[in-house]
């Protein structure tokens, strides 16, 4: 399905190459068949094509044309100036391919100015090891192929979930910014770790380990998550002396809080590029 295609990935960020590390690691695609350009950071450029030999450009004219999928990866407040420096380039035979919090596949289509397919999606850093879950939600002018094509794709960095695109803004707060969340209370179970006396390595070892078996124990059960905590807490152990703790500084409550806010913040994003 995807042999014979070229991508180009329009922005070198840290999501493109987490993408282009993933594809090129499956071998999904020939490193000479993915194209990547940015704004201006040429050093940027150079690092992508000597680490995963795949060829980077300046000049859309003679590169978009030829490409089969196009990634936007750029942040929010630039899609309109980049679209409006390659429409002229594109076609209706192109698949476009969104990983923009908050931004429209209506509004990508206006941007774009003719009937193109477009995917939304929403992945995750995780993608850099492979194991990010990539939501992904067809615009009006998308088929079942096309879905089918960005599937695929993802596939190459994770899971991947289809879901409607009225559920993107929600996702984006819950499992696109959710690793920095978890990265948070990682950093703050390190800290506590040295306050007593744990060394860094031992410390991010274990917590790992910690991560890594919660994480899949929950995959693999149907529990709930307080029947779940509730097994590790002895009455008058350890674990609820420091549940106590977690409480009197109402820790759920600010997790609930900061999902709410980053899933307005994609939704204000969405308003401000429509
Ligand atoms: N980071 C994350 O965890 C996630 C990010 N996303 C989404 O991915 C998108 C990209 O994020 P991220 O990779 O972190 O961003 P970065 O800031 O790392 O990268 C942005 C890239 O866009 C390029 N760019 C800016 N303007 C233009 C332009 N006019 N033409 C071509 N390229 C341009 C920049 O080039 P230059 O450096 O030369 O200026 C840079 O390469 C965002 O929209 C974000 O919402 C989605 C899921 C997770
Ligand atoms: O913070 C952001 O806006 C992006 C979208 C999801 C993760 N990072």
């Amino acid at each position: 399905m995807l042999t014979d295609k070229k991508i180009a990935f329009i922005g070198a960020g840290s999501m493109a190459e987490a993408m282009i590390s993933g594809i090129v690691a499956k071998k999904l695609l020939r490193p000479e068949q993915i194209y990547v350009t940015n704004k201006q950071n040429t050093e940027r450029l150079n690092f992508l094509e000597e680490n995963y030999q795949v060829q980077t450009f300046k000049n859309s004219k003679e590169v978009i044309p030829n490409m089969d999928i196009i990634i936007f990866a750029i942040k929010p407040k630039d899609i309109a100036e980049t679209i409006e420096n390659i429409k002229s380039y594109t076609s209706k035979n192109q698949l476009f391919i969104s990983v923009l919090a908050g931004v429209s596949t209506t509004y990508i289509s206006k941007l774009i100015d003719h009937n193109a397919p477009i995917i939304r999606t929403m992945p995750n850093t995780s993608a850099a090891i492979g194991a990010s879950i990539t939501a992904i939600s067809s615009g009006e002018f998308a088929t079942r192929e096309h879905l089918t094509v960005a599937e695929k794709l993802f596939e190459a960095i994770g899971e991947v979930v289809v879901v409607e695109e009225e559920k993107q803004d929600a996702i984006t707060g819950l499992s696109g910014s959710g690793p920095a969340y978890i990265y948070y209370i990682i950093e703050a179970m390190e800290k506590g770790a040295s306050e007593v006396g744990l060394d860094k390595d031992l410390a991010k070892h274990l917590i790992a380990q910690v991560l890594i078996g919660t994480a899949e124990r929950i995959k693999a059960t149907d529990l709930p998550s307080k029947t779940l905590y509730q097994q590790v807490m002895s009455p008058g152990g350890t674990t609820e002396a420091g549940f106590k703790a977690l409480e009197s500084y109402q820790i759920q409550d600010a997790m609930v809080e900061c999902i709410k806010r980053a899933v307005e913040r994609s939704t204000e994003l969405g308003k401000l590029y429509s």
